[in-house]
């Protein structure tokens, strides 16, 4: 193997070992454990069960885990190997997540290799693993019981140090989960190639029986059962109905609005029901300049291929998906997934949405549906009773008013916690905490006991089904009360005094009635097929229905709650500070206060965006994905507290990103963080630009030769590119000074003996304090050549001016120089120059501290000047003030 964990030599790895074996699990890793953890994988500590896992893998037991999406599976059957110095080897159903850690891994320098059955360097990575070069084997469940792969298994197990087993999603072993693949059941003839090797089962949904049938097939004995529950708590989730206004302003809901744009906050999956609306649903966003593809089952293997690598890679921010995209999905840093068109169960739905926030952060988990998406479901699912059931259950959490974590949690059979309303966690909660409001005080027409009064709509809809006969479906019956004049209505329909009764509600409205009136038995339903095989639910008036018509009962009931979100709302109380964002939500936790400006959050998140850049070109280079070149947490880290070198980004202990990647990569980090440091300061080109030197000009030509200095060339070489003399090349570079081109002193043969003098030769002709502004276009070139010693040339001393001038210049507009090395002084010095101007005596200066060209203006006897009237605090003293400021 070539990766080492160095410090530890293999005498002590045994006497470690020991230790480890009698430590017990609960007084938690070791300083080694830990130190291992970090180097390798970048982590501060172990999450709770993770530690409890490896404890036992180490101690030699069988483990099945449960633990939810994002929990930290992986490192719990990645460490030991790294650890021990041994070999795990995982048997995973999907190359393609395969591929995905493998890649990961070897970003990290941790050896690892895969092996699946339809591969074409086989031979070459059975001889590696042989040689034991590498510390974690992949292997799918067919190569495994192929006769090449068992085969190998017992060459492993003769020569090999082989420390674990791992079977990841375990489930597929089960004809009682929902990925069931014949393969794994023949997983347990693992158990006899490697009798003492410690097995570890891991999945994240399994119910007791899914469990059991683990247990038995994979031959486990007396496994530790740990299962990390249910919760994710950095999810938070929302629910809407479709509000009728169009897609983009519904999907708006699940949006951030940002500089005058809707944006989604990080990378999104949207889910719809069918491969026609997620196609619609893409065009929609593009064409609102969202970078987004679409992927179903009806798309080539190729394109959805391409669809996937375009949104792990970020290069699409959206990816408008069927539930086809499902298993496989690796990228931690999904911000959000957002169902258009309802779930068909809470199973598939909390799975879907598990894809959110696997990195931990906050995420959101928007469904945004229309009563009709349930018929459509029926329609695709075959409406079998077992599906029916699942349907009602997703319809019940979409419509609940309780926590919908609660309703996820208890659904699981999982802990739930005291039942009151809680901080980023639904909407049903973020309601409740921010608007006490009964529901009477928050809609209009409600009754003092919150009921509302349906009779009249009731009746309507009821007469409608009357005249149609009963025979129809809903939609028909809302297309009548709308007043539609669609052809799908016979004529006479259309021309019915009746068509049209109901136009002032909405279509989700009269949903919500036909709703009500079969709750209130009032109205049943019916399947009916069409001669198509499609099949509809047909609405038919029972008794009750039929005397209610006619009668003079009310329809007087509390309503539910699909119906309350399309009720009007009263305005809120100015203290009733409502929100259904996460992002918005203000925590009762400790937050660290930002103290930042709005400058500061600007340069910070315009060093973060370049950083993400830089990630996405090294990402391109190792042919891997972003987020396992760093995290965007660590990009946003790094962002903050800007780290100079290696040491300081060692230092920072960034989670996720250990030794490996920060060599590998840290340089380049480095790099942009140093540029934008730099840059964060005003170009004194730009600045040159908008408050130009008066009556300066730069031709063509000069600008070419500032820009092959500034590529690096000399002025020889530049002179000889160009076939012109040296000199011209000079005044080229002098006239781009004053455009803000750092063009070296010393490059125009300027020493800090020639600039000294021809300031002092300069003071001398033009006399304290010096006003350079206005006296450097004026000042006689031949004057200043007969006070300088005669070997200075013309262009060394028209250098030292066009720098002078540049200086002053920028004074005057309060900016710093560090581009101008040669006249680099701090803005302390002319603080200090104009305090001394305003408040008395000059300050003594250290010597060190101060810039030559400046003392030999400054130290230069005083002239005397009217004063200038004082402006402000800032007022700059009068030898500095320009001729003009734009
Ligand atoms: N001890 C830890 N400290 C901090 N982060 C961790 C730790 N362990 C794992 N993580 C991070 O948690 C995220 C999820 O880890 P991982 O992919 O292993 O989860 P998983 O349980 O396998 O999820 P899935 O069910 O989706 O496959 C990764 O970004 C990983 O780096």
């Amino acid at each position: 193997m070539d990766f080492e964990f160095d410090e530890i030599d293999s005498k002590a790895l045994e006497d470690l070992m020991e230790t480890v074996t009698k430590t017990s699990a609960k007084s938690g890793p070791s300083p080694e454990h830990l130190k291992v953890l970090t180097k390798f994988f970048g982590h501060k500590t172990f999450r709770p069960k993770q530690w409890e896992i490896i404890f036992a893998i180490m101690d030699k037991r069988d483990v099945c885990a449960i633990m939810s999406t994002g929990y930290g599976k992986s490192l719990c059957f990645q460490y030991p190997s790294t650890f021990l110095k041994g070999v795990t080897l995982v048997v995973s159903p999907l190359i393609a997540l395969m591929q995905d850690q493998v890649l990961a891994l070897t970003v990290s320098n941790i050896p690892a290799c895969l092996l699946g059955s339809a591969q074409n360097e086989q031979r070459k990575v059975i001889e590696d693993i042989l040689q034991n070069k590498y510390s974690i084997v992949y292997i799918t469940p067919e190569f495994c019981s192929g006769d090449l792969g068992l085969e190998l298994l017992k060459k492993m197990a003769q020569q090999l140090k082989i420390v674990l087993i791992a079977i990841d999603e375990a489930h597929c072993i089960s004809s009682w989960g929902h990925d069931f693949r014949s393969q794994y059941r023949n997983l347990g003839n693992l158990r006899q190639i490697f009798p003492r090797v410690p097995v570890i089962a891991v999945t994240a949904t399994a119910t007791t029986r899914v469990r059991g049938d683990i247990v038995k097939s994979l031959q486990l004995r007396d496994p530790l059962i740990v299962c990390s529950g249910f919760d994710r708590p950095n999810l938070y989730f929302e629910v809407y109905q479709r509000a009728g206004g169009g897609a983009f302003k519904d999907l708006t809901k699940a949006m951030v609005y940002e500089k005058s744009e809707w944006k989604f906050s990080g990378p999104t999956i949207i889910y719809c029901i069918t491969r026609r609306q997620t196609e619609d649903l893409c065009e929609i966003l593009k064409n609102c300049g969202v970078r987004c593809r679409v992927y179903h089952a009806g798309l080539s293997q190729k394109e959805r291929q391409e669809a996937h690598e375009e949104f792990v890679r970020d290069k699409v921010d959206v990816i408008v998906a069927t539930i086809a995209f499902g298993m496989g999905i690796d990228k931690p840093d999904i911000r959000n997934v957002i169902h258009y068109g309802s779930s068909n169960s809470v199973e598939s739905y909390y799975q879907e949405v598990g894809r959110a926030g696997r990195d931990g952060l906050p995420a959101r988990c928007v469904t945004i549906y229309s009563s009709g998406d349930f018929q459509i479901l029926r329609n695709i699912s075959g409406g079998s009773v077992k599906k029916e059931t699942a349907l009602r259950q997703i319809e019940d959490y979409l419509t609940t008013r309780k926590c919908r974590r609660r309703f996820i949690l208890e659904f699981f059979e999982d802990e739930v916690g005291e039942d009151k309303p809680k901080q980023r966690c639904c909407d049903v909660c973020t309601q409740k905490l921010y608007d006490n409001r009964t529901d009477q005080e928050k809609y209009e027409g409600l009754d003092e006991k919150g009921r509302y009064d349906f009779t009249e709509d009731a009746k309507k809809f009821l007469k409608t089904v009357a005249l149609f006969g009963g025979k129809c479906g809903l939609t028909t019956y809302i297309l009548f009360l709308r007043g539609s004049q669609s052809t799908r209505l016979t004529e006479d329909k259309r021309k019915h005094p009746l068509n049209g009764c109901g136009k002032d509600q909405s279509e989700e409205w009269w949903k919500c009635i036909a709703k009500i009136l079969t709750a209130e038995n009032c109205l049943s339903e019916k399947n009916q097929k069409l001669s198509s095989g499609f099949t509809y639910q047909a609405l038919s008036l029972t008794n009750k229905g039929q005397s209610m018509i006619n009668g003079s009962e009310k329809l007087l009931i509390p309503p539910p709650s699909t119906v309350l979100t399309l009720l009007k709302q009263k305005p809120a109380k100015e203290s009733v500070w409502l929100t259904t964002r996460p992002v918005n939500t203000p925590s009762t936790s400790k937050q660290p206060e930002n103290t930042e400006t709005p400058e500061e959050i600007e340069q910070r998140m315009s060093l973060y965006r370049k950083l993400l850049d830089q990630r996405t070109d090294i990402a391109a280079k190792l042919d891997c994905m972003p987020y396992m070149v760093a995290s965007n947490t660590v990009l946003m880290e790094m962002s903050k507290c800007k780290p100079k070198t290696i040491a300081d980004l060692r230092t920072l202990n960034l989670e996720g990103f250990p030794e490996a990647k920060i060599l590998k990569f840290g340089a380049a980090f480095l790099g942009v963080i140093a540029r934008q440091l730099k840059l964060n300061k005003p170009k004194i080109r730009e600045i040159l630009l908008q408050n130009p030197l008066p009556d300066v000009s730069m031709t063509v030509t000069a600008e070419v030769s500032c820009s092959m200095l500034e590529s690096g060339l000399t002025v020889g070489e530049i002179a000889a590119k160009r076939g012109v003399t040296v000199g011209t090349i000079a005044s080229h570079l002098i006239s781009g000074i004053k455009f803000g081109f750092p063009v070296k002193m010393s490059e125009l043969g300027v020493s800090e003996e020639h600039r000294d003098a021809i300031i002092k030769a300069y003071r001398g002709l033009v006399g304290p304090p010096l006003s350079p502004v206005l006296g450097f276009n004026s000042v006689r070139l031949s004057e200043m050549k007969e006070r300088c010693p005669p070997d200075f040339t013309f262009d060394q001393i028209k250098t030292v001016l066009a720098y002078l001038e540049v200086r002053c210049h920028l004074a005057a507009l309060n900016f710093d120089y560090e581009e101008f090395e040669d006249f680099n002084f701090s803005d302390v010095d002319l603080k200090t120059e104009m305090k001394s101007e305003e408040e008395g005596p000059p300050l003594k200066r250290e010597k060190k501290d101060c810039d030559p060209c400046v003392d030999a203006i400054l130290d230069s006897p005083p002239r005397e000047v009217k004063a200038e009237p004082k402006k402000s605090k800032k007022a700059l003293p009068p030898w500095l003030v320009p001729k003009k400021l734009s």
